[in-house]
């Protein structure tokens, strides 16, 4: 822990020593995407099971997906606090800003970490804390340390471990990897370079002044559009999946459907008749269509409809 800390201090730019309060370490917990990745565990765990979730792996279950996942992203401000303090849109977060330090911040993490395991191993089943752990790894080191700094295809691969959590949800309810649990994560890992590469265009010369090698960085903003719309029309594809394979009902063929034709929307927008505004709504769509997206799979489970 010593040398890790040594390390990462060495390439440290923190100045500032402002006091840190509760709010800095909820902050690095990445909180909006925590409860994203969570409802989509949650409709992992409904989806396994045929009618409602034991209250008891429901709540420890996601109480411990959720302590690995805040784990790995407290990690990922540490890893990025340099690069986080010469980008506008991370430059103020509690690690950069030198308001909680490499030490706590590290500690947090192991708390976090640990209890998170230890919940998974000891109160739902070894195989969901062993995948959860492996997500945390995926992110915090596979992506954040090594894949983020090294190809524009970083968040490709990385992409798996924010993909993982339906998994882990399905997984913690039956202690099985299904099928069905995989066309889930499918969808996230489809749907994670056009979420990203449209934020991305939005803030290429911050991630350029950064020198990170992001896609519209190293090949150019209309390749990445380009991108976008091509794993757009990818999305659209793999979302008829599960309707095709009999795990879904017309509720959700419809709802996808519906949604979309507004990612595609967007995506045809940015491609061919983008204003300055067009990357950034692109984005925020693509958050509403995951979030609903999944609100859709849970509806679609426990109304049954047969046309
Ligand atoms: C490698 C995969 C991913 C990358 C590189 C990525 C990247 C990003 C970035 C850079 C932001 C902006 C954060 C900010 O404004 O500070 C963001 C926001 C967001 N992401 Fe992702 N993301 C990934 C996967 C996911 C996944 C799997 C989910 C959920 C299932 C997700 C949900 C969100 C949400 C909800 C926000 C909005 C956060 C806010 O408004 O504070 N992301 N993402
Ligand atoms: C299931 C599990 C244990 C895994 C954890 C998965 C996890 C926390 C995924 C989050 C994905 C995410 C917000 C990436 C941001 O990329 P970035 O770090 O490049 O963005 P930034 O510049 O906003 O930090």
């Amino acid at each position: 822990m010593a040398k890790l800390v040594s390390f990462i201090a060495s390439s440290s730019s923190v100045s500032s020593r402002a006091r840190a309060s509760w709010r800095d370490y909820y902050e690095m917990t990445k909180p909006k995407v925590l409860m994203l990745l969570l409802l989509t565990a949650l409709v992992g765990m409904c989806l396994a099971s045929p009618g409602w979730v034991d209250w008891r792996v429901l709540t420890i279950g996601l109480v411990g997906i959720g302590m690995l996942a805040s784990s790995a992203a407290v990690i990922n401000h540490v890893v990025d606090h340099r690069i986080d303090s010469q980008m506008a849109r991370t430059f103020n977060r509690p690690v950069a800003k030198g308001k909680v330090t490499i030490p706590n911040a590290l500690y947090f993490a192991l708390t976090l970490g640990v209890v998170g395991f230890l919940l998974l191993a000891l109160y739902i089943n070894m195989l969901t804390a062993m995948l959860t752990l492996a997500g945390l790894v995926g992110y915090a080191v596979v992506y954040t340390m090594f894949l983020k700094r090294a190809t524009p295809q970083n968040i490709v691969i990385g992409g798996l471990a924010g993909a993982a959590p339906p998994l882990l949800g399905w997984t913690a309810v039956t202690g099985e990897i299904h099928a069905h649990a995989l066309l889930l994560v499918l969808i996230i890992f489809t749907w994670t370079p056009p979420h990203f590469w449209a934020l991305a265009i939005h803030r290429e010369k911050d991630y350029a002044k950064a020198k990170v090698p992001m896609l519209p960085v190293t090949h150019g903003v209309e390749f990445t559009k380009t991108s976008v719309l091509g794993y757009t029309v990818l999305l659209c594809l793999v979302c008829l999946l599960p309707y095709l394979v009999a795990m879904t009902g017309i509720i959700y063929l419809v709802g996808s459907s519906v949604l979309n034709a507004g990612f595609m929307y967007y995506a045809w927008k940015l491609k061919f008749a983008a204003d300055c505004d067009t990357a950034m709504q692109t984005f925020k769509f693509s958050i509403l269509h995951l979030m609903v997206l999944f609100v859709v799979l849970l509806v679609d489970h426990y109304v049954p409809l047969s046309l």
